[in-house]
């Protein structure tokens, strides 16, 4: 019936990397973050890969996968995918019962195992018919360059932390030493953007907020505007204000702020989608979200209700091709794509690329935060940045090959941590003595 290469192997990789003090509504970014590769090798001899977010579940979800895997073959992607959608795992599996958290309640662990899965598929099935993956997703390729932004924190002042932070380098362009010293003034974040400008040539900015006073964050994207005139600014402080706080703080920005990502959430009885809804009403201003709108279900009540614009549609959670769906709904429907994000290493940035160039219409730039990672490289020629855009690569699948040296040495440095999942409290108590995560209060607001 068909030639259609089968899985040989499956393999499932943690690994890790540097990255700055970084602040948000969590508490502050430890000096490593940590992501999982999973490479499908077929019976072709090629190899397909997808990284998502490294956790101790997502690993066993996708260790306890593989022998369903191997010796399927990978033209069966679509059924293989769904298939993995309604498999619980953990019942499966009596080795999941130390993760009382895994696929039951915690369903964005097995949306990451799922989009893992998808992605390394997508390569292969790429590289079967020497396609790139953004000609096999929803309406095929669309453009071969994707614009994303200049992804800015506020930085802690990392020598408070006994932590091997980074100090940055001074001998390269200035970003990779600024981007690990303490920025936490107006001018220092413009700094950042400027740097980050140079290097990149960045047109938009994204500041992450929900960590000094509200006012304070609106003050540094009026400067960033100010100093970047035609640049599409916003603001996410994750859910973090309250609603009639976010109206106070957002209404007449228009000029300011494009859109406000997340800028409240659930409170006093309203769901996040609804007081969404009620900032929406308020201001007049477009709404973007990775909060309230993340699967199906969600997006369906969000919209219903007037919620959003901006969804932004990650692919290591909805899977590259749902993802990819909502590109098309955003463009029938007269909304936006955007694409949210985590530290990532450049498999993602693949990722990223891919999706965003089958999206069709106009797309807000997509959210990396490559930036802070870029030069930690796991692949032999990692797509770059420049003049705010990530080309494509003319060959066929991601368009990468893994670096298998550096591969090893990230996940030696997995192995070497005592502590493997990401907690931002943890590094957050050299800053505040037993600082605790309040989704409602701003991060330094203690
Ligand atoms: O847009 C967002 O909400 C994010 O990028 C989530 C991330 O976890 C961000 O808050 C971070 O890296 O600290
Ligand atoms: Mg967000």
């Amino acid at each position: 019936m068909s030639d259609s290469p089968v899985i040989t192997d499956v393999k499932v990789i943690p690994v890790t990397g540097y990255d700055s003090m970084l602040l948000n509504i969590a508490g502050a970014h430890s000096c490593f973050f940590s992501r999982v590769l999973l490479v499908i090798t077929d019976s072709a001899g090629h190899s397909g890969v997808g990284e998502i977010p490294a956790t101790q579940v997502v690993q066993k979800i996708l260790q306890n996968a593989a022998p369903y895997l191997i010796g399927q073959k990978i033209t069966r992607l679509n059924a293989l995918v769904a298939e993995l959608h309604q498999r619980d795992l953990r019942d499966e599996h009596p080795d999941m019962q130390p993760f009382p958290q895994a696929r039951a309640w915690d369903l964005e662990r097995h949306y990451n195992a799922v989009a893992a899965v998808e992605a390394a598929l997508l390569d292969l099935m790429g590289q079967f018919l020497n396609e790139p993956v953004a000609e096999l997703l929803g309406a095929g390729k669309q453009r071969d360059e994707v614009p994303v932004l200049g992804y800015l924190f506020y930085i802690a002042d990392r020598q408070r932390a006994d932590m091997p932070y980074q100090p940055g380098r001074q001998d390269q362009h200035p970003w990779y030493h600024l981007r690990h010293q303490q920025a936490m003034g107006i001018d220092e974040v413009v700094r950042l953007a400027e740097a980050a400008q140079d290097r990149y040539g960045f047109k938009d900015f994204k500041l992450k907020g929900g960590v000094q006073r509200g006012e304070t964050e609106i003050e540094t994207a009026i400067a960033l505007k100010k100093r970047f005139p035609e640049a599409r600014v916003t603001v996410d402080p994750n859910a973090s204000w309250s609603l009639d706080q976010a109206i106070t703080l957002c209404r007449g920005m228009g000029d300011v702020l494009s859109y406000v990502e997340d800028p409240c959430g659930a409170e006093n009885g309203y769901s996040g989608r609804e007081t969404l809804a009620e900032f929406k009403r308020a201001t007049g201003l477009p709404v973007a979200t990775n909060m309230i709108a993340n699967d199906w279900r969600q997006l369906n009540h969000a919209l219903q209700l007037n919620a959003i614009d901006i969804p932004l549609a990650d692919p290591h959670f909805w899977t590259m091709r749902s993802a990819a769906t909502i590109g098309q709904l955003c463009h029938e429907w007269r909304l936006t794509m955007g694409c949210h994000s985590n530290n990532h290493f450049d498999i993602s940035l693949a990722m990223l690329a891919h999706l965003g160039a089958s999206a069709p219409g106009d797309i807000t730039s997509f959210d990396t935060h490559w930036i802070w990672q870029d030069g930690q490289y796991l692949t032999k020629e990692p797509l770059q940045i420049r003049e705010g855009k990530i080309s494509l690569p003319d060959k066929p699948g991601f368009g990468i090959e893994l670096d298998w040296e550096k591969v090893e040495a990230a996940n030696r440095l997995y192995n070497s941590l005592p502590v493997k999942d990401r907690d931002d409290t943890v590094p957050m108590q050299y800053l505040i003595d037993g600082w605790q995560f309040n989704p409602k209060q701003a991060t330094l607001l203690r």
